[in-house]
């Protein structure tokens, strides 16, 4: 019964094998790759796993990655599924002009939010932040309709843009601090500061918007750096997308074995 789940980002895939593809489900192993190291996942990684019976992914890093990853799949007999961002599912209402549009992991990441705040108590309005090779900010409401989000450079690009287009900014990863003096921390309290300010920016918004104190949730290969230097109270949850593959894996199955 053993469930595959796939985020496939611009910077990294990360997978996660599952006993089960159902909420709560026990994590038997995972592990994550750069893109330009997809191909050595059939005889690397995944060459001692149990088959995988399910595969259900994200991706959002095109179409030439994505035939790249299901060439890597051949060594199970599984047809993997991708999720396409849609008007609404597994309780959230998608509020994007053109929903198919919306970044999957991002919907996905959603749909993980949506679930662990029900879970773990009354209906609240929810952030969800995304820390990868661009960050993403999305605003739930109470009712969980996704409102609209926002999309920044990560702190990768950030430095990097800048050191393509200034003279004089080549210089090491500094420190994070409230009023930098030398140009490496200046430039990482910068990037940082950028994505915390955009984070406490939409706190505001969705607080405003719903009367109500929201919940904010992040996730993202950098969740874990730029925790520290959050201005407005976060949780940090590492595995947002792969819950949400769980709960989309979880409703689909039920509704197919119901029929
Ligand atoms: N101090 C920092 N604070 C925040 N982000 C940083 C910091 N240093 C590096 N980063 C950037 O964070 C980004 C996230 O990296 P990582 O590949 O771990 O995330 P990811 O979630 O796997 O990304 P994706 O899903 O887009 O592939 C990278 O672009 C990296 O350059
Ligand atoms: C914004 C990223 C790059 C974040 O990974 C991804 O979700 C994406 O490519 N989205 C498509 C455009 C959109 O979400 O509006
Ligand atoms: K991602």
């Amino acid at each position: 019964m053993t469930f595959l789940a796939l985020d496939v980002g611009n910077t990294r895939l990360k997978w996660a094998l599952y006993d089960a593809p159902c909420v709560g489900a026990t994590l038997l192993a995972s592990g994550a790759q750069f893109l330009e190291n997809i191909e050595t996942l059939e005889e690397g990684d995944w060459s001692t796993l149990p088959p995988p019976r399910w595969v259900l992914g994200c991706v959002v890093a095109g179409d030439a990655v994505k035939r790249r990853v299901e060439e890597q799949l051949e060594l199970w007999d599984v047809t993997p599924r991708w999720v396409v961002s849609s008007i609404s599912e597994a309780g959230l209402l998608n509020g994007y002009d053109h929903p198919a549009r919306l970044g999957s992991d991002r919907w996905v990441a959603m749909i993980g939010a949506r679930q662990r705040l029900l879970a773990n108590g009354p209906k609240r309005p929810c952030v969800v932040v995304m820390v990868g090779t661009a960050v993403t900010v999305e605003a739930i409401d109470t009712e969980g309709r996704f409102l609209g989000g926002i999309i920044l450079p990560g702190h990768g690009i950030m430095l990097r843009a800048l050191e393509s287009g200034t003279a004089g900014l080549h210089v090491p990863t500094g420190e994070v601090c409230d009023f930098p003096t030398n140009t490496s921390d200046a430039l990482t309290s910068g990037g940082t500061f950028a994505i915390a300010g955009a984070v406490q920016r939409m706190v505001e918004n969705l607080r405003r918007h719903c009367g109500e104190e929201p919940v904010c949730y992040m996730t993202g290969g950098a969740g874990w750096k730029m925790a520290p230097s959050m201005s407005t109270q976060v949780e940090l949850v590492e595995s947002l997308i792969f819950d949400g593959l769980l709960e989309i894996a979880d409703q689909r199955l039920a509704l197919t074995s119901s029929t």
